[in-house]
């Protein structure tokens, strides 16, 4: 069954092909290289490790929900993730599907400390450059929209940028796909996501991670993606010891998303804590 990964993938190729024509894959490195180094993403999601560690994520509007929210300032969801427990912030920067923008990871890096994740559909080195230019600490490649190659060649050139990379999959073919290339071209860089929100028939389900635990090769990279709503789901991942995880949509949703995110860390009773 076609997903819509199919459409946004053709709809990249074409961006790509435009903007490189404009701006060439020279001089895009060049300003690539001109950037100050990246923070370390995949440190701040794994040490310490046994810590529940959340990236929280700046998403304006998505194919399956529409737009989330009406007052959408980035930088100020992005500081009060930041002051509320993020361990890091995901920025959504695809504009035809997302309605995100490149310039909001710029601004988002200058207004809080922590790593950035860029999350986009990159399928070229083009795109890197670009993500590292921006500003970007890490970025994310999807295995069901590379071929093997590809997915390779990008992990090489990401750590070249000394960016980490999360190489996500939603099927389990995917998953044994990449395994042999967590931890290449050097160890310290890939970080394992599972989404589990299924694309074909836009779902969600958390349980997917768990049912996926058999064949990820180290729990310490892992990150859950998609579909964690309140702390009880957060609870079942720590449980099966999942202890990263990336949300968006139900805190972009709430009116306080800072308060959210601090309820889905700790629990609305306020005493139980899986930080301490
Ligand atoms: O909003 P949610 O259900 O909490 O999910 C966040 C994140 O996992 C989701 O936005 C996402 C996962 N993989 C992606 C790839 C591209 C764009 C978006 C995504």
């Amino acid at each position: 069954m076609p997903s819509i990964l199919d459409d946004i993938v053709q709809t990249k190729r074409a961006e790509v092909d435009q903007r490189s024509a404009s701006v060439s894959l020279e001089e895009m490195k060049a300003r690539a290289l001109d950037t100050p180094r990246p923070r370390n993403f995949f440190k701040a999601l794994t040490q310490p490790a046994r810590r529940l560690k959340v990236i929280a994520e700046v998403k304006r509007a998505s194919p399956s929900a529409g737009v989330l929210r009406d007052d959408f300032d980035a930088v100020q969801i992005a500081e009060a993730y930041h002051a509320n427990g993020a361990a890091a912030i995901s920025c959504l920067t695809d504009e035809r599907y997302f309605q995100g923008r490149l310039e909001d990871l710029q601004r988002i890096k200058d207004a809080v400390p922590i790593p950035v994740l860029r999350k986009d559909f990159l399928i070229d080195p083009w795109q890197l450059y670009e993500s590292r230019a921006a500003g970007a600490d890490a970025v994310l490649l999807i295995a069901e929209c590379l071929r093997e190659p590809e997915m390779i060649d990008l992990l090489i050139l990401a750590t070249e940028l000394q960016m980490t990379t999360l190489v996500e999959v939603h099927d389990l073919e995917s998953l044994i796909q990449v395994k042999p290339h967590l931890g290449f071209p050097l160890p310290g860089y890939q970080l394992l996501g599972i989404n589990n929100r299924d694309l074909r028939e836009m779902t969600t389900d958390v349980a997917h991670t768990i049912d996926l635990l058999g064949e990820v090769p180290d729990k310490g990279i892992l990150v859950s993606e998609s579909g964690i709503r309140e702390h009880a789901d957060v609870a079942e991942l720590l449980k099966n010891g999942v202890y990263r995880v990336l949300v968006g949509e139900s805190l972009m949703k709430q009116e306080d998303p800072g308060a959210a995110l601090r309820e889905l860390i700790h629990g609305d009773d306020g005493g139980e804590s899986f930080n301490g």
